[in-house]
């Protein structure tokens, strides 16, 4: 039975998946590393407001276990040793640079970790690939830790995790499936399966635990994230035809989902998703299939992505376009800055490209979002805009709290889909702004009629 784990990544993925597997395994010591010293000093936070991380449930489940079998650190070598099983939770960016640049995944933070184990670890190992990664990496895992000179050996699983961000704890607590990739062919790989399945059997029942040959594990994983973006894509694409002929796409989506083959899930209209995943992991599935000479394979899930930037960038154009077709010295209110509600993190979030677009057509953003702090904002928008950082600072503020930002204000454009934006009192709201005023609803939160009733011009997505 494993008693100690170690995870070398401490993000989204390597601190909500340890904290939950720390939980639930009280036997085991979990030790999770990262090379950021000031993640992990975040991590270790007395003040838990200050966990690098904002999931709900998350600082509870801290609270209880830090300290006691569960340890953050950047002693990354110290706890390769220690562990019996490694989990690989690092990022796996697309890649900036040289072959497979803007579709590729970056494989040399994985590659990094497994040369890293290959030269550290003197006692045999579980390697368990927990980061998204293209179809065969294992592979290329595999033959890096062949190179340790220390006589130890080594067994690969692919775990891919599952969790939407906003909503991690309770998707590790109750997953629909646990997916474990592996060598069942050979005794050493059926003993690997079972390590790994023992830790999550203390929670999971044993027939939501799937195990699958590795590269099946790997691909899956890829497979799910497409599938789910281009459920996205198709209901957006819905919404411009929608909207050029008065069909209501909520209307349009319940009456769909209604039927059991479809499913009422995923089924959203909006602004375009966002998030460090979706965008990603297509285009390395573009990739893939490129490589293998697929194109027509590679060109039908490169459209997922084409619609969604179609989609953000036809909401922008919208919001030009109602406010009589400027918004030069405008101030428009944009309510959240995270890529969905629930969550700190703003990686590819919508937001950031609908901000750039009306800073191009000179309005003056003012912006605010209940987790994403004001530093995160300016540094999102000085990464994606060519304009000088001192000229930004000129055309945007960020607020910590939403008491004052409405004053004067031309347009709202919600963005992010926070329930606190839900329980505005808009009548109020309405006072202060110049008229006309408009909301641009790029979630579809409000009650239209409510709110043009209040006398607002209100703009949703797909009505
Ligand atoms: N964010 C999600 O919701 C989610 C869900 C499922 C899967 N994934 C996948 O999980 C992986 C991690 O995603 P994330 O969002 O947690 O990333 P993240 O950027 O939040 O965290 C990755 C961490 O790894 C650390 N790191 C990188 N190289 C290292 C090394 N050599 N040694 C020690 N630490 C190192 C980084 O400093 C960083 O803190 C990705 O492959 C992602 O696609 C993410
Ligand atoms: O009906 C919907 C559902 C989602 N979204 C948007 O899509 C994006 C992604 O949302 P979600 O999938 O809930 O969050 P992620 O944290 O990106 O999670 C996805 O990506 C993870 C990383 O791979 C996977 O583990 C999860 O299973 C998968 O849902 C966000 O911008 C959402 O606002 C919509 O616009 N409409």
């Amino acid at each position: 039975m494993i008693k100690s784990i170690c995870c070398i990544g401490a993000g989204y993925v390597g601190g909500p998946t340890m904290a939950v597997i720390a939980l639930k395994n009280p036997h085991i010591k979990v030790t999770v590393v990262d090379v950021n010293q000031e993640r992990i000093n975040a991590w270790n936070a007395q003040n838990l407001d200050k966990l690098p991380v904002y999931e709900p449930g998350l600082a509870e489940i801290i609270a209880q276990m830090r300290n006691v079998n569960l340890f953050f650190s950047t002693q990354v070598n110290e706890a390769i040793q220690q562990a019996e099983m490694i989990f690989i939770s690092v990022n796996t960016p697309t890649k900036t640079y040289g072959l497979g640049k803007g579709m590729a995944a970056d494989l040399k933070y994985v590659e990094l970790c497994a040369r890293q184990i290959a030269s550290v670890a003197t006692t045999n190992k579980i390697v368990v690939e927990k980061s998204t990664l293209p179809v065969r990496t294992a592979s290329t895992i595999k033959s890096i830790l062949k190179q340790s000179q220390n006589n130890v050996q080594f067994e690969i699983l692919s775990n891919p995790e599952f969790l939407a961000e906003g909503t991690a704890i309770n998707d590790l607590l109750n997953p629909d499936r646990v997916l474990i990739g592996g060598d069942y062919h050979t005794p050493e790989g059926k003993n690997a399966i079972a390590a790994l399945s023992e830790i999550y059997k203390n929670w999971v029942t044993t027939d939501k635990i799937i195990t699958t040959n590795i590269w099946s594990s790997e691909l899956s994983k890829l497979t799910a994230n497409a599938f789910l973006a281009q459920r996205i894509s198709s209901i957006n694409a819905m919404s411009a035809i929608c909207e050029a002929t008065e069909a209501n796409i909520d209307e349009v989506a319940f009456a769909i989902g209604k039927d059991s083959r479809i499913g009422d899930k995923f089924l959203k209209a909006s602004v375009g998703f966002g998030g460090s995943c979706f965008q990603k992991d297509i285009l390395n599935l573009v990739y893939i299939a490129q490589t293998f000479g697929l194109n027509e394979v590679a060109d039908y899930w490169q459209q997922v992505i084409s619609m969604n930037n179609y989609q953000k960038s036809r909401f922008a154009r919208k919001i030009v376009q109602e406010m009589f077709n400027t918004v030069s010295g405008k101030k428009i209110v944009l309510l959240g800055w995270a890529f969905k509600k629930d969550t700190n993190d703003s990686r590819e979030s919508a937001a950031i490209d609908i901000a750039n677009y009306l800073i191009e057509e000179q309005a003056e953003l003012h912006i605010y979002d209940p987790k994403v702090t004001a530093q995160q904002i300016f540094t999102d928008l000085e990464k994606s805009t060519t304009i000088p950082q001192e000229e930004l600072a000129t055309k945007i503020k960020i607020y910590n709290h939403p008491d004052t930002i409405f004053q004067q204000a031309h347009a709202i454009v919600i963005v992010t889909e926070w329930d606190q934006f839900k329980t505005f009192n808009y009548t109020n709201i309405k006072k202060q702004m110049q008229q006309p005023a408009f909301i641009f609803d790029g979630r579809n939160i409000l009650n239209p009629s409510e709110i043009t009733q209040i006398g607002f011009h209100y703009i949703g997505i797909g009505k």
